[in-house]
């Protein structure tokens, strides 16, 4: 990374109940484009992102723009400009996609960003009117990481965004990742490779609660002992049809 990246975690360590969960993640996300987050389940990323969000109790240092957040409150760190789309992506099923938007608005100098989340999603404008929990995996997606955008935010987190997706959901919701990350930097949290293949520039691998792995994705991806050693995957047939199933319409 050339750039002095956005946010810096270092050394982060988050103890729950007695159990120590992280013991020391470093992590650089990149001030353009995605940086992905990969682990095997139960490697520690979600808590990484909720440790990032101040989510839970959490030691160690988080620079956003070179300030330390640690000690701050989820809340400050929101108006600070975090915007984050959860794993369950959080949307309202009974309100509709215009509803879902104007909950996620927040004071600020600029007022709400419709504008650039009409210009990247314009589904979301053709279908304001539509019940959100009648919207499809990839259009709820949309919902969810327009609403990160609509509030000038400076970074997005996405955890998961395309889990338990169909393939050509993923495809979609890979597209709006994409859209996205062109307006505002984004960390994303993904297990499907070629998501990542397509989307991120960099990557930082955890293993056990602790950054393995910190470098270009393109370099990760393209080893394959390196990929198989960190995330226990290789040129399989899975990965292979996820890697046309994403490539085929880019
Ligand atoms: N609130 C909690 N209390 C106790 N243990 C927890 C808690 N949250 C997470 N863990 C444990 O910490 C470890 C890391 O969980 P985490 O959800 O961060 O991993 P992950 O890499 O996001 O995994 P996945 O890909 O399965 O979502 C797991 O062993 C999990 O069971």
């Amino acid at each position: 990374m050339t750039a002095p990246a956005l946010l810096v975690v270092r050394d982060l360590r988050v103890l729950i109940g007695g159990r120590h969960i992280l013991h020391g993640v470093d992590l650089d996300v990149a001030p353009q484009g995605v940086t992905a987050l990969l682990g095997r389940n139960g490697a520690g990323k979600t808590t990484t992102v909720r440790g990032v969000l101040g989510l839970v109790p959490r030691a160690g240092s988080v620079l956003l723009d070179g300030e330390e957040t640690v000690g701050l409150p989820t809340h400050t760190l929101v108006r600070r400009g975090i915007g984050y789309a959860p794993e369950d992506r959080g949307i309202f099923a009974g309100l509709t996609v215009a509803e879902n938007l104007r909950l996620a608005e927040r004071r600020g100098a600029d007022g709400p960003a419709y504008g650039l989340v009409h210009e990247l999603f314009p589904e979301l404008k053709r279908r304001s009117k539509q019940s959100a929990g009648t919207l499809s995996g990839g259009q709820q997606q949309m919902v969810a990481i327009g609403r990160t955008l609509l509030n000038g935010n400076r970074l997005i987190i996405a955890d998961e965004p395309t889990k338990g997706l169909a393939p050509k959901v993923v495809t979609e919701v890979a597209q709006v990742l994409e859209r996205a990350a062109e307006a505002v930097p984004v960390l994303l949290v993904e297990q499907n490779l070629a998501v990542v293949r397509r989307l991120a520039a960099h990557c930082a691998v955890l293993a056990d609660g602790r950054t393995a792995h910190q470098g270009e994705a393109a370099a990760l991806l393209g080893d394959e002992e390196a990929t198989r050693r960190l995330l226990g995957v290789g040129r399989g047939p899975l990965t292979s049809r996820q890697d046309l199933t994403v490539e085929a319409d880019s």
